[in-house]
């Protein structure tokens, strides 16, 4: 017996790519040969997977861009992929074949399914995207980052959870300063692009806090570029101390030092406010696909972890009421960083390996 082989098919955004790259790391650590198979777009992120990995660039296609042509050569592209996975799978025997969502993932997971190789999926969000759900029923393992997951009937899910970057597991559990008479955090992420919505509604609502705890707030608020000098102005005109950047690279201190998280609901944004364990109000992006943001959302809000806020909702007044809720009652806050943490999985890449590791042995 050589090397046993790890594929792994991805697509081409961050989303997907992200994932895998943690789960790759893990596996050539546990002295695995791993290959990533993908298009040109995630071809771009593989720079970040150990250089041992091995990229085979594959034809695939997606419906969901691209003129009248290019979407009627799309059968063509994936036959094609499907084709050229079967002969490297022939070649290769893969011990496991592994799909983390995206177009991208269509041959190898099809050429797996023709082969019968042992083939599992993994979906970040909590509503499974079109290549996951296709695969869905015809995989020997669905791993969940999110949970719980709106999963086909007869499908059962497991919840590995979704990995993090080191820099978050570092801050894992980090001890909860309840709210209280001294300074207080406040931390407002749109995602990796930031969130208008949250531009316009939070500094308003911010400023209507009661004075007794607006004199003990320090705020950072990420904004897209073109709100950081209004956002920065309203935050100064109610003479609050306020950090606005485009983008903060050192996220998950901030999430570890505050009093309360205010976030759109991505995958990755909830993974780390509930690894790092803090109270959050998530505003779920209402024009996500299948709405999977709300899902995103849906289980940490039922663990009492998070407040949720339809974007439909969203008002000044409200999320005032609700800021000064959290800041006002330190027992409660403490409850919710506590419901955040249980809710956690600091251990998705393990659990993923655990997965891997089981179907590699199931097969000899
Ligand atoms: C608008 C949209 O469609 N977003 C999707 C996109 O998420 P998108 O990439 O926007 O958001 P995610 O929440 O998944 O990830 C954002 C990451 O950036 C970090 N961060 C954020 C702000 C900042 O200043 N610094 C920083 O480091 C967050 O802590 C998090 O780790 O892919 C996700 C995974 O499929 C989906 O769940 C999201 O719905």
């Amino acid at each position: 017996m050589g090397q046993p082989l790890l594929l792994i098919a991805a697509g081409g955004t961050g989303g997907h790519m992200f994932p895998a790259q943690a789960l790759a790391e893990a596996m050539v650590r546990r002295g695995w040969r791993v290959k990533l198979s993908t298009d040109a777009r995630g071809a771009r992120y593989a720079g970040g997977f150990p250089h041992v990995v091995e990229i085979d660039q594959v034809s695939s296609g997606t419906f969901a861009r691209g003129g009248a042509l290019a979407r009627a050569l799309v059968p063509a592209r994936i036959a094609a992929g499907v084709a050229s996975a079967v002969v490297g799978f022939l070649r290769d025997r893969p011990a496991v074949v592994v799909g983390f969502g995206g177009y991208p993932s269509i041959p190898a997971l099809s050429a797996a399914v023709a082969l019968r190789l042992p083939r599992m999926i993994h979906e970040q969000n909590g509503v499974l995207g079109r290549v996951n759900r296709l695969f869905a029923p015809r995989v020997d393992a669905v791993c969940c980052g999110t949970w719980p997951t709106d999963l086909p009937e007869g499908v059962e899910g497991y919840y590995t959870g979704n990995p993090v970057r080191a820099a978050v597991l570092e801050r894992a559990a980090a001890p909860y300063i309840a709210p209280g008479d001294y300074p207080m955090s406040l931390v407002v992420i749109g995602g990796s692009q930031g969130a208008r919505i949250l531009s316009d509604v939070v500094p308003e609502a911010i400023a209507r806090l009661p004075r007794e705890i607006l004199a003990n707030l320090r705020i950072a608020h990420q904004a897209r570029e073109e709100d950081v000098a209004r956002v920065t102005e309203a935050y100064d005109r109610a003479g609050l101390l306020a950090e606005v950047k485009t983008f903060f690279t050192d996220i998950p201190r901030r999430l570890s030092e505050a009093q309360l998280v205010i976030s759109r609901s991505g995958a990755s944004s909830v993974a780390d406010i509930s690894i790092i364990g803090r109270p959050a109000i998530l505003v779920p992006f209402a024009a996500a696909t299948a709405d999977h943001q709300t899902a995103n959302a849906r289980g940490f809000v039922e663990a009492e972890a998070a407040i949720l806020i339809p974007e439909s909702a969203l008002d000044p007044g409200s999320l005032s009421e609700h800021i000064a809720a959290v800041l006002s009652q330190p027992e409660a806050a403490r409850q919710m960083a506590r419901n955040a943490l249980a809710h956690g999985r600091p251990d998705a890449t393990e659990r993923l390996v655990e997965v891997v590791e089981h179907l590699a042995r199931k097969e000899t």
